[in-house]
Parts: C-alpha cells; sequence; structure tokens
C-alpha cells in the first residue's frame, strides 16, 4: 500500500512538544515519527513522508532507555540524519529478559493504554491492577477494555468488579468482533491519538485492531522489515494508522509487560491503600502484624480487599526487586567503564615509554 502524507497533527504532534525546541532547531531540522526502528535505521513518517533516518552513536548512547517507536525525532533539514530525540511526553517500558536487567522501551507518546481483558476466563482483577500500575508509571491514560461480552451472561458484574479498583479509569465492555459493539472506543480514537493494547494472549487485542481496520485489510505503516527472503523479521517494531486517523503501536514487548521498578505507577494505582498506610502508627509499617496499621484494620472492617492488598505487596516486591537490579547493574557498569579506562590509560602510558 503507498504510504500516504501526513501533516504533523496527524502524526500525532502535540503543541507540548515545542517548548524544548528553539527557533534554531526548527533552522536546523524538521520533526518526524519513529514508526519502526531496524538494524540499518530508523523508519520515520513526517510532513515530507517517509524516510530511513541513522541514530548518531553519541546521541544514541544519551538517550535512555533508548529511542524506540513513537519518539518524535528533529531530523536535519538537508541529510538524513537526527540532531535531536524530542522529550517523550510518555513511554511504556519494561526490563529486558536475561540477566543484565536493562529497561527496554516500548512504546513512546502514547495517549491511551487499552488494558485488555475478557470478560470471562481471563478476567483477573490483580492482572489489571499490575496493568494499570505500568500505564501510570508510563504517564499514559489507561482504559479497561473488557472483551467478549457477548459470551458473558453478566457483563454488569465484570465492570462493577473493574470499576471497584479504579474508579477513575474508563471501563468500557466490548463484542471485539463487532464494530458496532466497539464504537464508545472512538472517544480516545481521534486522528493522531496514539494507542497500543495491552493484555494476555487470546483476549482479542488482535481481533478488536482487526475490527478498527474495518476493511482497510492492510496497515499502512508500509514499515515491515522484510529479510533477504521477504520474511518479516520479529525484531521490527510497527505503529500503523487506523481508518479513524489514530495510530496503533504494536511492538513485540507490548506483549510480555513486567514489572519494573514502578513506585510512581503504585502510588497512583494504589492510592487508597497509600492513603490508609499514611495513618498507620510507624512510617516504616509493613502491615503485616505491625501495632495500629492502618491498612490491616482496614480489611478487617471489609473496606479493603484482602486480594487487593496482597496484590499490592507482591507488586510492592517487584518493583523492589527491579529497583535493587538497576541499582545493581549501574555499579556493575560503573566498576568495569573504570577498570577499562584504566587499562586503557595504563597502555597508553605504556606506549609513550616504549617509544
Ligand atoms: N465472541 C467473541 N470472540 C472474541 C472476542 N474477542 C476475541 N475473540 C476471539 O478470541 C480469539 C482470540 O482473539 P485474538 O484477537 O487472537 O487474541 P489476542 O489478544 O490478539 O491474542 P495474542 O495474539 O495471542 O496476544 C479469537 O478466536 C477471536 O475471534 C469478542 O469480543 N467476542
Ligand atoms: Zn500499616
Amino acid at each position: 500500500m503507498p504510504i500516504q502524507n501526513f501533516t504533523l497533527h496527524q502524526l500525532g504532534w502535540q503543541p507540548g512538544y515545542a517548548q524544548h525546541l528553539t527557533l534554531q532547531d526548527f533552522e536546523a531540522g524538521y520533526p518526524a515519527r519513529v514508526v519502526a526502528v531496524h538494524r540499518n535505521g530508523l523508519a520515520v513518517l513526517s510532513a515530507r513522508g517517509a524516510a530511513t533516518v541513522i541514530l548518531p552513536h553519541g546521541l544514541a548512547a544519551a538517550v535512555e532507555p533508548a529511542v524506540t517507536v513513537g519518539d518524535w525525532l528533529l531530523i536535519e533539514t538537508d541529510a538524513p540524519r537526527v540532531l535531536r530525540v524530542i522529550e517523550r511526553r510518555s513511554l511504556v517500558a519494561r526490563i529486558a529478559a536475561g540477566s543484565d536487567h536493562r529497561t527496554q522501551s516500548i512504546a513512546a507518546n502514547l495517549d491511551t493504554l487499552f488494558v485488555v481483558t475478557s470478560c470471562n476466563d481471563d478476567f483477573n482483577l490483580s492482572r489489571l491492577e499490575r496493568y494499570l500500575a505500568i500505564a501510570f508509571e508510563a504517564g499514559v491514560e489507561p482504559v479497561i477494555v473488557l472483551t467478549k461480552a457477548d459470551q458473558c451472561a453478566d457483563v454488569e458484574s465484570c465492570l462493577d468488579a473493574a470499576r471497584s479498583i479504579a474508579p477513575a479509569v474508563a471501563v468500557v465492555a466490548i463484542d471485539a468482533t463487532s464494530a458496532a459493539s466497539i464504537a464508545p472506543l472512538a472517544a480516545w480514537l481521534a486522528a493522531g491519538q496514539t494507542v497500543a493494547f495491552v493484555g494476555s494472549s487470546g483476549v482479542g487485542k488482535s481481533t478488536l485492531a482487526n475490527t478498527l481496520l474495518g476493511n482497510a485489510a492492510q496497515a499502512t505503516s508500509g514499515t515491515r522489515e522484510d529479510d533477504a527472503r521477504g520474511r518479516h523479521t520479529t525484531t521490527a517494531r510497527e505503529m500503523f494508522v487506523l481508518p479513524c486517523g489514530a495510530w496503533v503501536i504494536d511492538t513485540p514487548g507490548m506483549r510480555e509487560l513486567q514489572v519494573g521498578a514502578i513506585e510512581a505507577g503504585m502510588s497512583a494505582a494504589f492510592d487508597d491503600i497509600e492513603t490508609l498506610a499514611a495513618q498507620c502508627r510507624f512510617h516504616d509499617c509493613r502491615h503485616q502484624g505491625d501495632r495500629d496499621c492502618a491498612v490491616e484494620a482496614a480489611v478487617a472492617e471489609g473496606t479493603l480487599d484482602d486480594r487487593r492488598l496482597a496484590n499490592y505487596r507482591k507488586l510492592q516486591r517487584e518493583t523492589a526487586n527491579a529497583a535493587r537490579s538497576t541499582r545493581e547493574r549501574r555499579e556493575h557498569d560503573r566498576h568495569y567503564g573504570l577498570l577499562n579506562r584504566n587499562a586503557q590509560r595504563l597502555q597508553r602510558e605504556k606506549k609513550g615509554r616504549d617509544y
């Protein structure tokens, strides 16, 4: 499918991004949005159309976590070179698989994260809470989407349960296979809005994306990276536009989000527990048999769900572990960086003596 030209607004540009740019920046370059990350460069879309640009090493090293799909870049006017990575409004990240515990960026500058679960087998409040904390940490508005409403005898109970864990979050029940049923999602899908779906396998994320795509058989990102045999490589990250003009980011990592160090997200997702905790007698109360614990008192009174407290504790532990791993990795990197620099210095000195 040919790549259309988009205006900056259609690509999701918002006035806030310009805050960090000077007049000089705008003279030197133009904004472009990353729609895919390839081994040989970044695929971008801008008011000038599609291009592949290179991120200089110095710039790549300075941006942590790395540039990802959804990021806005400033591209040099006369060369396909990145001048700047524009400050992100939001970033969904995850802890990398493997042992080095690096933070991997998954999607930048999302407006809405649809947290998808089904009304039947998959329905699980603790899992929803986990995703909500991740969304809050990322700075993205979550919307809870309950799929398979057409296969559920008591949708109202599911809606009520979902609302009970997050009174400020919108909850929508739909049949993901029906265009009419998903109409309420339009509120978050205006032209230029950027969204993503998270949720377990089989809950209907692809079905929903397909229904949103309607008859537009294929996404128009034009950014698929094919290897020599024409296969779609699994490392490609993707962003595509819907007929309504909203963008969907669907990167592989989106489906395997793990809790990183998400203190701020936890506070937002469990503000009820944190408000209670402020009333505990001891400021370092563990809410586990401690004297005069307001949190445990609320459970005893029946105003706080036992399950919710248990989940809060579990996610707190995961957050603490992730924070510790990140700290240890940084210390490790610093230590070995120093050893390396010392070794290089000794080598230079030795060379100097040999002359
Ligand atoms: N009746 C009904 N079926 C649905 C609904 N949503 C999804 N399904 C069906 O559920 C199955 C799984 O849906 P998918 O869209 O593949 O789920 P997914 O979340 O994309 O799964 P992964 O790709 O594994 O992450 C498919 O057979 C869909 O047709 C719904 O709202 N109603
Ligand atoms: Zn307590």
